[in-house]
């Protein structure tokens, strides 16, 4: 499918791959999202930012329904994957988790193989007939998750051996092994050095080329280097969402002003 599609002013639009309307999440008493209307493009990296528990991370899990996991939380409104309601109770969950994958804060790689952390996936959802099938669907993941150079050798290794920022990249290839069309990440360098940031960054970039991608960051250069959009969250509400260099030198709203200059936050 072609997905850049041409305004009458000829500027390249990319098709909306998720789109968000009227959200409300509740955990009991409390309104954690208010009213959140968002279009996740394809092809494109989106940061969500914002001080700390004004509802990133909440609003990210809706994506894939992650929330559906915590007994007292409550989502409402719409959410749509290409035209499709993923809360409609026909949908499988666990099948959206696939198309909607997820990466979280810490690499939390299964007590397996190399191999096996990637082959887990496709092998429950039936997606290699054969045993060389599976090493393609692995190999090819690993690959993806540009981490391939770095275990090739050791694949019947375990996954929790490898160093953090290898762990968070093996993670990466697992959730790329189920065939995703999105990428959710959760601050997936929160727990990294330096270099393994920079790593997985541009990891980031590449994965765009594949997927859409959506990153809760706490880091604003991140965010900045990351991203083509960026929503900006202020208790439970999203306050602004757009182009990443137009949030970042020209914001409309002054609560985003602030966050972005350091007064809030
Ligand atoms: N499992 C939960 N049970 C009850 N309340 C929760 C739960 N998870 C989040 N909340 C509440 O929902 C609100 C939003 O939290 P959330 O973690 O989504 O924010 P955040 O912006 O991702 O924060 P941070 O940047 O600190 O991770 C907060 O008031 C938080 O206390």
């Amino acid at each position: 499918m072609n997905d850049m599609r041409l305004t009458e002013r000829g500027v390249e639009t990319k098709q909306i791959k998720m789109k968000a309307r009227g959200v409300e999440v509740f955990y009991g008493d409390t309104h954690a999202i208010k009213s959140v209307d968002v279009d996740i493009e394809d092809h494109t990296v989106t940061a969500f930012i914002g001080p700390s528990g004004c509802g990133k991370s909440t609003f990210l899990r809706c994506l894939n329904r992650m929330n559906d996991t915590i007994d007292i939380c409550r989502v409402t409104g719409d959410i749509h994957l290409d035209g499709e309601d993923i809360y409609d109770p026909r949908i499988d969950p666990v099948q959206l988790r696939a198309k909607v994958g997820m990466v979280f804060q810490k690499p939390n790689p299964f007590p397996k193989s190399i191999y096996d952390n990637v082959a887990y996936g496709p092998k429950i959802h039936g997606l290699a007939r054969t045993k060389a099938e599976l090493d393609e669907i692995v190999e090819k993941s690993l690959r993806r998750a540009a981490i391939w150079n770095e275990v090739k050798d050791r694949l019947d290794a375990p996954g929790t051996g490898l160093s953090g920022g290898q762990q968070q990249r093996l993670c990466i290839a697992r959730a790329v092994a189920t065939g995703p069309e999105v990428l959710l990440m959760d601050e997936p360098c929160s727990a990294l050095d330096p270099i393994a940031t920079a790593q997985v960054e541009e990891l980031i970039d590449e994965l765009r080329q594949s997927y859409s991608v959506v990153i809760v960051t706490h880091s604003m250069q991140q965010a900045a280097r990351v991203s083509q959009k960026t929503a900006f969250f202020h208790l439970g509400t999203l306050v602004e969402f757009g182009e990443t260099s137009k949030i970042f030198t020209n914001p409309e709203d002054p609560r985003t002003e602030s966050y972005i200059t350091g007064r809030i936050g």
